[in-house]
């Protein structure tokens, strides 16, 4: 191994956006991919490194990478290592994202729309603040988000993979067609891999000044309920009620504007429980706990296959309230990416929408049940008087949400679920949760009994 592969290698190990943790691999490639220049400042430059896994699967990741000849203290905890670089002779290599400037040169770049091995792509209709400081997002998870002043957000997708990214092609959509419920895509950086392929690198979106995060909202929510012990759930100052109606209306009207934006098409309903059977198989073998419960997950299922066709459209294919931001301009939903676990070629493919109803109603019964586990309680009493209240809040706001979703505005009318939808509700929920009992059994354990319970529900009014 080259010092540089090494470096490469070993950055990559500990860095918190890397999605295989715990796996051996090498990186058996590194591939340059451009370079941004301006004569003050060492050079930026683009490298993707393909890893090769012990069972010979690989994953490209992104490193963009400031090219310094001597060491730059004011960098040392970006710090990747120092090489031999092929254009630039023996550099020391830090993490870009890190640095002010080398962020400052890409928010130029993409002010000029500079075009070439890297394309920064701008949509018209926003005036980039160019003054604004960069700084890199602390709660960094999966990708790194560099954000410039109160102005605009850059999220620099780590693993890449070659074709369109549903982060930008949906939320380009969803711009596009005057959405008020996203943050608004201005750009992204894109290059073109050796077989003509689009490689999305990033993308540059507003920045939600106002935002706070739906699932913080909603603890606080539970944690109001569980403080007053005689209040029910509509009774207290922080219900959360008429914010669940508000994200299902919102979601309904980004479930529309997709369906403009992207068309419907039929999937044999059949073909889905097919393979949310196979999902419920491999995930008994994770968690062996659900085999208990299979045959009435199954029972769910059967009956999904039993509606004929689904109809089938882009979706945003991992909601939870995670993922919704509350701002003074109501709801934005965030990281159009899809469920992380899938291949980019399933997260693309046209999906139901019940599946990101599906997602919302799990999320309100994991809020209660989360808030309950942080809050230690050796009084049995109480820990029964908690789980009412949780079931109270969850219900509340479930029934909320999915009224608010299902309404029809042409009539004015509350709608409850048709039979159909009761199925499409039904068999969502129980593969979400499966999804959920081998999310939290692999990153979580101690959140496992959160779906475990729910798991135990499914097919209960
Ligand atoms: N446009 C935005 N403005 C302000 N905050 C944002 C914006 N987009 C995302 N965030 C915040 O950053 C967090 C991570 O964003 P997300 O798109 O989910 O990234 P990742 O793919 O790394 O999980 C979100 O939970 C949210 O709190
Ligand atoms: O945000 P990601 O795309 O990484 O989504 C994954 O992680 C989520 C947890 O952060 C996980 O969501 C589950 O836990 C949430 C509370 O932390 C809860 O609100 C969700 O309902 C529950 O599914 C998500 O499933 C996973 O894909």
């Amino acid at each position: 191994m080259s010092t540089r592969t090494e470096s490469l290698h070993s950055y990559v190990r500990d860095a918190r956006w890397f999605g295989g943790k715990g796996r051996d691999f090498t990186v058996s490639d590194v591939r340059r991919l451009g370079t941004v220049a301006d004569r003050d400042q060492p050079p930026v430059v683009v490298d993707v490194v393909e890893l090769t896994y012990d069972d010979g699967t690989t994953e490209l990741y992104q490193l963009p990478l400031v090219l310094a000849t001597d060491p730059e203290t004011r960098l040392d905890n970006a710090f990747v290592g120092w090489w031999e670089d092929p254009e630039h002779g023996w550099v020391h290599a830090y993490d870009a994202v890190h640095d002010r400037d080398a962020m400052t040169l890409f928010l130029h770049a993409f002010a000029a729309a500079d075009d070439g091995p890297l394309s920064f792509v701008r949509l018209s209709g926003h005036e980039l603040d160019l003054e604004a400081i960069p700084a890199l997002y602390s709660g960094e998870q999966s990708n790194s988000s560099v954000l410039f002043g109160e102005d605009s957000v850059l999220k620099v997708f780590r693993k890449v993979t070659p074709g369109e990214n549903p982060d930008i092609t949906t939320l380009r959509a969803l711009t596009e067609a005057g959405s008020t419920h996203v943050a608004d895509l201005y750009g992204w950086i894109e290059a073109t891999t050796d077989d003509g392929q689009p490689l999305h690198l990033a993308m540059l979106q507003q920045f939600l000044r106002t935002a706070s995060d739906g699932w913080e909202i909603a603890l606080v929510s539970v944690r109001d309920l569980f403080s007053e012990a005689d209040l029910h759930a509509d009774e207290v100052g922080g219900d959360f009620a008429s914010e669940a109606a508000r994200l299902g209306t919102a979601l309904a009207e980004v479930h529309d504007q997709l369906r403009d934006a992207f068309g419907v098409d039929t999937v044999d309903a059949g073909l889905v429980a097919d393979q949310m059977d196979e999902r419920l198989a491999s995930a008994i073998d994770v968690v062996p706990e659900l085999g208990e419960h299979a045959d009435r997950l199954r029972g769910a299922y059967a009956a999904l296959a039993g509606l004929g066709k689904l109809p089938v459209q882009r979706i945003h294919g991992d909601l939870h309230l995670g993922q919704t931001l509350r701002t003074i301009k109501g709801w934005k939903l965030v990281d159009f990416e899809g469920e992380p676990a899938k291949p980019l070629s399933e997260r693309l493919l046209p999906d139901s929408p019940w599946r990101d109803v599906a997602g919302m109603l799990r999320s309100f019964d994991y809020a209660p049940h989360a808030m309950a586990r942080s809050l230690p309680e050796d009084d049995p009493d109480v820990v029964l008087q908690r789980e009412h209240r949780a079931e109270e809040w969850a219900a509340r706001n479930k029934a909320a949400f999915l009224s608010a979703y299902a309404a029809d505005p042409s009539t004015e009318s509350d709608t409850v679920l048709s039979p159909e939808e009761g199925v499409l509700v039904a068999a969502y929920v129980a593969d979400k949760t499966v999804y959920e009992c081998v999310y939290e059994a692999r990153n979580r354990p101690s959140w496992l009994p959160i779906p475990l319970a729910a798991v135990a529900r499914v097919g209960t009014p």
